[in-house]
């Protein structure tokens, strides 16, 4: 997938500083002294193999949990003092779907969007989008797990914020739908939106902003 380069600044500010984190879990640190940066139009993706501390850095950086040591800024202000304005800014998805799965794929919508910034004018044009027409109205329950993740990305189709924080989002997701998803990935990156993932497997984007950053297994 080659990317042509977004016409924003260089000089944009950086939204997301962290630095010199650290978190232990069960006595074991996964990490420590980590420091990162992300500006508009960057993706940034966390390697690092099961268990070495990936889900635990982005909760960290979605302001879910509090690093052991270490600081975090949104556009330099420090959190959590800035939580609620990072919280408006940002869409963190995590590694379960997020859905609720006796509630229907138009009625997680809903919920979504009564709950945060998500403006969707037309719930089945959007679900159609993401192949899932004639899925609208049964219980999340009943589709398959590929199905399940779709629903739950559809926020990124519908939400404004400039931030995206993703747990492994191409879990369960078929080729078609990855490709589909990383080229919605360009084009928010292209408009000055910014992301962090982690994943499993490659990207297959081609992005002069890409970076990627490694969090070694530690026993
Ligand atoms: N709430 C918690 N309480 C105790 N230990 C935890 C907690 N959350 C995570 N851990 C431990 O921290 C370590 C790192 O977990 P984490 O989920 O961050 O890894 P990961 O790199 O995302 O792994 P994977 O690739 O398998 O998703 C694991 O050993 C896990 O057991």
């Amino acid at each position: 997938m080659n990317i042509a380069q977004p016409t924003f600044a260089v000089t944009a500010p950086i939204l997301l500083d962290a630095a010199n984190l650290s978190c232990v879990k069960q006595d074991r640190v996964l990490f420590e002294q980590l420091s990162l940066h992300l500006k508009p139009g960057e993706l940034l993706q966390i390697k690092g193999k099961n268990g070495a501390g990936k889900s635990s850095l982005l909760r960290i950086l979605s302001g879910l949990a509090q690093p052991d040591e270490g600081q975090l800024q949104y556009l330099a202000q420090p959190l959590p003092a800035a939580l609620s304005d990072y919280a408006a800014n940002l869409c963190f998805i995590g590694h379960q779907s997020g859905i609720h799965e006796q509630l229907t794929a138009i009625e997680n919508l809903q919920f979504w969007q009564a709950a945060s910034d998500l403006h969707i004018q037309d719930e089945f044009t959007l679900l159609a989008e993401l192949g899932l027409a004639g899925l609208e109205d049964i219980p999340c329950r009943m589709l398959s797990a590929g199905q399940q993740r779709r629903v739950s990305l559809a926020r990124l189709w519908a939400t404004s914020a400039q931030i995206w924080i993703l747990d492994e989002p191409f879990t369960a997701l078929d080729q078609s739908a990855i490709v589909s998803l990383q080229q919605h990935f360009i084009a928010h990156l292209q408009r000055g939106g910014a992301i962090i993932l982690t994943t499993h497997q490659p990207l297959s984007i081609e992005y002069h902003a890409l970076r990627a950053l490694e969090i070694h297994y530690r026993w």
